[in-house]
């Protein structure tokens, strides 16, 4: 197997990936974007790509959304949980006073303002393409390091440091919500195996808003609530096309093998033609979905069956 992640070696992303079984013994592909690890998957280069989908912090990852949204289909085969802790570090010898200017991703600065804000107020951004990236320009011979990148510390996994001890920690757990949690998710391409129900499941779907009236949201939101069919995220993103026309990113409680979620899916599809199955996969958290009784397969079984028994009655 070759997996695609965002690099190089110490992100969080590689993290995620590390917990994939198998992961360590695979070959690791570090690239430079969400985008980049998906066109790989896409084009044949690797088997799947781990990319960050939701933080706890901020929600959505937009470029993850927007990716696997347009484009050719892809599949999500299993998510992983992350918990983020961030260090500053610096150059070997480098001291607190001397930061004017910090580089990371765009997701960690925005987890660690806060600790910015009272310890180094007036500290410039620099945006890097991962954490480790930035941490790693900070190595004494690095390429493009401080001097030619023009800052002078950086924000990352405490693993960065473990793998590069000459690292100055200038600050430990600087995030400003100690449970930080990332979500990845594992993409690979719309052939692999579905991965088997378990009980505690998830699908990600993709809605285009197909038609702009008042009601179709709900039309949307219907489909789910009259099946039972719970909700554990739904974000709007422009298509990208014209202004005003949006998509649906949703993920729901369940597996297409869930009798309730297979017939939400064939109402969405009656009322949203262009919707985009992404994959169910086992919940990470392990959390069962908890069914009531009118929602469970021996339910549906039931009431299809007596449809199928009047269906069969002897035509007139
Ligand atoms: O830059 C990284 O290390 C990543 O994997 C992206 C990221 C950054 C911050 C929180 C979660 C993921």
């Amino acid at each position: 197997m070759r997996y695609a992640y965002l690099g190089p070696a110490g992100t969080f992303t590689e993290a995620a990936l590390l917990g994939v079984e198998g992961a360590r013994e695979a070959e690791r592909v570090p690239v430079s974007s969400v985008p980049v690890a998906l066109a790989a998957v896409r084009a044949g280069e690797v088997d799947a790509a781990m990319v960050p989908i939701e933080n706890s912090v901020e929600g959505g990852v937009t470029a993850t959304l927007d990716a696997v949204a347009t484009g050719s289909e892809l599949r999500i085969v299993r998510e992983a949980l992350v918990p983020v802790r961030f260090v500053l570090v610096a150059p070997p010898g480098a001291a607190l006073a001397d930061v004017r200017t910090v580089s990371t991703h765009s997701h960690a600065w925005a987890q660690v303002r806060g600790w910015m804000d009272r310890h180094l107020p007036g500290a410039d951004y620099v945006p890097a393409s991962s954490t480790a990236a930035a941490a790693l320009a900070l190595l004494p011979g690095a390429q493009d390091g401080p001097r030619a990148a023009g800052f002078d510390a950086a924000v990352c996994s405490p693993v960065v440091v473990e793998q590069h001890p000459e690292l100055t920690v200038l600050a430990e757990d600087i995030g400003d919500n100690r449970g930080a949690v990332t979500r990845f998710i594992l993409v690979a391409r719309p052939d692999a195996p579905l991965p088997r129900r378990t009980g505690a499941d998830r699908t990600t779907l993709v809605i285009p808003l197909w038609e702009d009236r008042a009601g179709a949201l709900l039309e949307i939101l219907e489909q789910f609530a009259t099946r039972g069919v719970n909700l554990s995220r739904i974000e709007s993103r422009p298509t990208g096309n014209y202004l005003g026309e949006y998509f649906f990113s949703v993920d729901v409680d369940g597996h297409v093998h869930d009798a309730r979620v297979a017939d939400a899916l064939v109402g969405l599809r009656r009322v949203c033609p262009s919707t985009r199955f992404l994959g169910s996969y086992p919940r990470a958290d392990h959390k069962d979905t908890g069914v009531a009784g009118q929602h469970s397969d021996g339910a549906f079984r039931e009431a299809q069956a007596w449809v199928a028994a009047l269906q069969g009655q002897r035509p007139a």
